[in-house]
Protein backbone atom coordinates (compact mmCIF):
# COMPACT_ATOMS: atom_id res chain seq x y z
CA UNK A 1 0.00 0.00 0.00
CA UNK A 2 1.26 3.57 -0.73
CA UNK A 3 2.12 5.21 2.28
CA UNK A 4 -1.29 7.65 2.91
CA UNK A 5 1.41 10.90 3.72
CA UNK A 6 2.88 11.10 0.46
CA UNK A 7 0.13 11.35 -1.76
CA UNK A 8 -0.13 14.54 -3.29
CA UNK A 9 -3.41 16.32 -1.06
CA UNK A 10 -2.83 19.56 -2.39
CA UNK A 11 -4.15 18.04 -6.08
CA UNK A 12 -6.59 15.76 -4.35
CA UNK A 13 -8.20 18.53 -2.34
CA UNK A 14 -8.45 21.03 -5.35
CA UNK A 15 -10.33 18.31 -7.18
CA UNK A 16 -12.60 17.75 -4.02
CA UNK A 17 -13.40 21.22 -4.01
CA UNK A 18 -13.82 22.18 -7.77
CA UNK A 19 -15.58 18.85 -8.40
CA UNK A 20 -16.69 16.85 -5.55
CA UNK A 21 -14.43 13.98 -6.37
CA UNK A 22 -10.82 13.32 -6.59
CA UNK A 23 -9.15 9.71 -8.12
CA UNK A 24 -6.30 8.26 -6.44
CA UNK A 25 -3.98 6.06 -8.63
CA UNK A 26 -2.69 2.65 -7.30
CA UNK A 27 -2.52 3.01 -3.69
CA UNK A 28 -3.89 -1.01 -3.14
CA UNK A 29 -1.19 -3.54 -4.73
CA UNK A 30 -2.92 -6.11 -6.81
CA UNK A 31 -2.46 -8.37 -3.59
CA UNK A 32 -4.25 -6.25 -0.97
CA UNK A 33 -7.08 -5.93 -3.49
CA UNK A 34 -7.22 -10.09 -3.84
CA UNK A 35 -7.20 -10.64 -0.14
CA UNK A 36 -9.88 -8.37 0.47
CA UNK A 37 -11.85 -10.40 -2.19
CA UNK A 38 -11.08 -13.44 -0.33
CA UNK A 39 -12.05 -11.85 3.06
CA UNK A 40 -15.77 -11.51 1.72
CA UNK A 41 -16.24 -15.19 2.14
CA UNK A 42 -15.01 -15.04 5.93
CA UNK A 43 -17.73 -14.45 8.06
CA UNK A 44 -16.05 -13.39 10.80
CA UNK A 45 -15.11 -9.93 9.84
CA UNK A 46 -18.51 -8.91 9.06
CA UNK A 47 -22.06 -7.75 11.33
CA UNK A 48 -24.49 -8.19 8.72
CA UNK A 49 -25.36 -9.13 4.74
CA UNK A 50 -27.55 -7.18 2.58
CA UNK A 51 -29.08 -8.75 -0.49
CA UNK A 52 -29.87 -5.55 -2.65
CA UNK A 53 -32.43 -6.59 -4.40
CA UNK A 54 -34.63 -6.77 -1.37
CA UNK A 55 -34.17 -3.62 -0.34
CA UNK A 56 -34.64 -2.61 -4.44
CA UNK A 57 -31.12 -0.80 -3.54
CA UNK A 58 -30.29 -2.42 -6.66
CA UNK A 59 -28.78 -5.87 -7.50
CA UNK A 60 -25.77 -7.61 -5.64
CA UNK A 61 -24.55 -8.05 -1.96
CA UNK A 62 -22.73 -6.29 0.02
CA UNK A 63 -21.05 -6.73 4.41
CA UNK A 64 -20.79 -4.71 6.68
CA UNK A 65 -17.44 -5.02 8.56
CA UNK A 66 -17.86 -5.40 12.47
CA UNK A 67 -15.29 -3.82 14.16
CA UNK A 68 -12.29 -4.31 15.62
CA UNK A 69 -11.63 -3.67 11.45
CA UNK A 70 -9.04 -5.51 9.91
CA UNK A 71 -5.93 -3.44 10.41
CA UNK A 72 -5.15 -2.44 6.89
CA UNK A 73 -8.75 -0.62 7.02
CA UNK A 74 -8.76 0.71 10.62
CA UNK A 75 -5.02 2.76 9.12
CA UNK A 76 -7.07 3.85 6.01
CA UNK A 77 -10.06 5.61 7.67
CA UNK A 78 -7.74 7.16 10.32
CA UNK A 79 -4.85 8.13 8.24
CA UNK A 80 -7.24 9.55 5.07
CA UNK A 81 -10.06 11.14 7.78
CA UNK A 82 -7.47 13.48 8.94
CA UNK A 83 -6.39 14.51 5.27
CA UNK A 84 -10.13 15.56 4.90
CA UNK A 85 -11.27 16.66 7.82
CA UNK A 86 -9.72 20.17 6.84
CA UNK A 87 -11.89 20.07 3.48
CA UNK A 88 -14.79 19.37 5.32
CA UNK A 89 -14.50 22.29 8.12
CA UNK A 90 -13.77 24.30 4.96
CA UNK A 91 -17.33 23.04 3.14
CA UNK A 92 -19.40 23.80 6.27
CA UNK A 93 -17.71 27.07 7.00
CA UNK A 94 -18.83 28.57 3.72
CA UNK A 95 -22.25 26.87 3.89
CA UNK A 96 -22.50 28.51 7.50
CA UNK A 97 -23.17 24.75 8.91
CA UNK A 98 -22.84 24.44 12.83
CA UNK A 99 -20.42 21.26 12.62
CA UNK A 100 -16.49 21.00 13.40
CA UNK A 101 -15.00 18.05 11.96
CA UNK A 102 -11.85 17.19 14.85
CA UNK A 103 -8.31 16.80 13.49
CA UNK A 104 -8.13 13.25 14.57
CA UNK A 105 -10.18 10.36 13.35
CA UNK A 106 -11.09 9.13 17.34
CA UNK A 107 -12.58 12.55 18.22
CA UNK A 108 -15.12 12.52 15.52
CA UNK A 109 -15.77 8.88 16.74
CA UNK A 110 -16.96 10.30 20.08
CA UNK A 111 -19.12 12.54 17.75
CA UNK A 112 -21.21 9.90 16.67
CA UNK A 113 -21.22 7.68 19.50
CA UNK A 114 -22.29 10.69 21.50
CA UNK A 115 -25.71 10.59 19.11
CA UNK A 116 -25.54 6.85 19.26
CA UNK A 117 -23.96 6.20 15.88
CA UNK A 118 -22.13 3.30 16.99
CA UNK A 119 -21.77 0.84 14.28
CA UNK A 120 -19.64 0.16 11.41
CA UNK A 121 -20.36 1.95 8.08
CA UNK A 122 -17.28 -0.12 6.37
CA UNK A 123 -18.37 -2.49 3.94
CA UNK A 124 -17.46 -4.62 1.01
CA UNK A 125 -20.08 -5.08 -1.96
CA UNK A 126 -20.05 -7.78 -4.93
CA UNK A 127 -21.63 -7.25 -7.91
CA UNK A 128 -22.25 -10.11 -10.46
CA UNK A 129 -23.64 -9.64 -13.70
CA UNK A 130 -26.71 -7.47 -14.44
CA UNK A 131 -25.55 -6.10 -10.49
CA UNK A 132 -25.93 -2.65 -10.24
CA UNK A 133 -26.14 -0.01 -7.37
CA UNK A 134 -29.21 2.69 -7.55
CA UNK A 135 -28.43 6.46 -6.93
CA UNK A 136 -28.19 7.03 -2.75
CA UNK A 137 -26.47 8.73 -0.41
CA UNK A 138 -24.74 7.14 2.63
CA UNK A 139 -26.46 8.76 5.80
CA UNK A 140 -26.91 7.13 9.18
CA UNK A 141 -27.98 9.41 11.25
CA UNK A 142 -27.44 13.02 12.18
CA UNK A 143 -23.97 12.77 12.05
CA UNK A 144 -22.43 12.48 8.60
CA UNK A 145 -18.97 13.56 7.56
CA UNK A 146 -18.96 14.90 4.17
CA UNK A 147 -16.75 12.83 1.99
CA UNK A 148 -16.15 9.11 1.50
CA UNK A 149 -14.15 6.72 -0.32
CA UNK A 150 -14.12 3.57 -2.38
CA UNK A 151 -11.25 1.23 -3.21
CA UNK A 152 -11.80 -0.50 -6.17
CA UNK A 153 -10.93 -3.98 -5.80
CA UNK A 154 -11.59 -5.59 -9.63
CA UNK A 155 -10.46 -4.76 -12.71
CA UNK A 156 -12.35 -3.27 -15.21
CA UNK A 157 -11.85 -4.93 -18.90
CA UNK A 158 -10.81 -7.87 -17.00
CA UNK A 159 -12.63 -9.20 -14.21
CA UNK A 160 -16.20 -7.35 -15.41
CA UNK A 161 -17.52 -5.15 -18.21
CA UNK A 162 -20.48 -1.94 -18.02
CA UNK A 163 -20.38 -1.69 -13.79
CA UNK A 164 -19.10 2.12 -14.23
CA UNK A 165 -19.14 4.43 -10.67
CA UNK A 166 -21.88 6.94 -11.43
CA UNK A 167 -22.07 10.46 -9.63
CA UNK A 168 -24.88 12.59 -9.89
CA UNK A 169 -24.66 16.92 -8.89
CA UNK A 170 -27.63 18.02 -8.67
CA UNK A 171 -27.76 21.95 -8.38
CA UNK A 172 -30.67 24.43 -7.41
CA UNK A 173 -33.54 24.53 -9.96
CA UNK A 174 -31.39 22.41 -12.94
CA UNK A 175 -31.15 18.81 -13.72
CA UNK A 176 -28.82 16.54 -12.82
CA UNK A 177 -25.81 15.71 -14.09
CA UNK A 178 -23.95 12.47 -14.32
CA UNK A 179 -20.29 11.96 -14.01
CA UNK A 180 -19.32 8.49 -15.05
CA UNK A 181 -15.51 6.79 -13.95
CA UNK A 182 -13.98 3.47 -14.52
CA UNK A 183 -11.04 3.21 -11.78
CA UNK A 184 -8.44 0.84 -12.15
CA UNK A 185 -7.80 -2.20 -9.32
CA UNK A 186 -6.50 -0.50 -6.54
CA UNK A 187 -7.24 3.06 -7.28
CA UNK A 188 -9.34 4.95 -4.39
CA UNK A 189 -11.95 7.54 -5.46
CA UNK A 190 -12.70 10.18 -2.98
CA UNK A 191 -16.66 11.57 -3.50
CA UNK A 192 -19.47 14.01 -1.96
CA UNK A 193 -21.54 12.00 0.65
CA UNK A 194 -24.39 14.39 1.10
CA UNK A 195 -23.56 18.08 -0.56
CA UNK A 196 -20.84 20.37 -1.27
CA UNK A 197 -20.64 23.75 -2.05
CA UNK A 198 -20.47 25.93 -5.21
CA UNK A 199 -19.28 29.67 -5.48
CA UNK A 200 -22.03 31.45 -6.80
CA UNK A 201 -22.56 35.44 -7.42
CA UNK A 202 -24.41 36.06 -4.24
CA UNK A 203 -21.79 33.43 -1.70
CA UNK A 204 -21.64 29.78 -1.55
CA UNK A 205 -24.46 27.73 -2.42
CA UNK A 206 -25.15 23.63 -1.91
CA UNK A 207 -25.14 21.27 -4.55
CA UNK A 208 -26.12 17.78 -4.23
CA UNK A 209 -24.43 14.44 -5.07
CA UNK A 210 -25.34 10.93 -5.29
CA UNK A 211 -24.07 8.42 -6.12
CA UNK A 212 -24.34 4.41 -7.83
CA UNK A 213 -23.03 1.72 -9.98
CA UNK A 214 -24.56 1.39 -13.59
CA UNK A 215 -25.35 -2.24 -14.34
CA UNK A 216 -22.72 -4.95 -14.63
CA UNK A 217 -22.33 -6.58 -18.28
CA UNK A 218 -20.57 -9.41 -17.19
CA UNK A 219 -17.97 -10.65 -14.89
CA UNK A 220 -17.60 -10.02 -11.12
CA UNK A 221 -16.92 -6.29 -9.58
CA UNK A 222 -16.12 -6.31 -5.74
CA UNK A 223 -15.33 -2.87 -3.96
CA UNK A 224 -14.36 -1.78 -0.69
CA UNK A 225 -16.28 1.41 0.99
CA UNK A 226 -14.85 3.39 3.84
CA UNK A 227 -17.53 5.60 5.07
CA UNK A 228 -15.71 7.57 7.87
CA UNK A 229 -19.37 8.05 10.18
CA UNK A 230 -20.85 5.05 12.58
CA UNK A 231 -24.52 4.08 11.78
CA UNK A 232 -27.32 4.15 14.36
CA UNK A 233 -28.14 0.45 13.66
O1 LIG B 1 -19.58 -0.34 -5.62
C1 LIG B 1 -19.39 0.87 -5.73
O2 LIG B 1 -18.59 1.35 -6.52
C2 LIG B 1 -20.21 1.82 -4.87
C3 LIG B 1 -20.22 1.39 -3.44
C4 LIG B 1 -20.99 2.33 -2.56
O3 LIG B 1 -22.09 2.75 -2.82
C5 LIG B 1 -20.36 2.77 -1.30
O4 LIG B 1 -19.26 2.30 -0.98
O5 LIG B 1 -20.95 3.61 -0.63
FE1 LIG C 1 -22.77 4.12 -1.29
Amino acid sequence: MKEIDTLDWQHITEDLHNKGYGLIDQVLSKDECDQLIISYNEPVHYRKTIVMERYRFGLGEYKYFQYPLPAVIQHLRESIYSKLAPVANKWMQVLNINQHYPAVFRDFQTQCHEKHQTKTTVLILKYGEGGHNTLHKDLYGDIFFPIQLVIFLSEPGTDYEGGEFVLTQQTPRAQSKAIVLKPKKGDILLFTTNFKPVKGTKGYYRVNMKHGVSEVQSGSRYTLGIIFHDALS
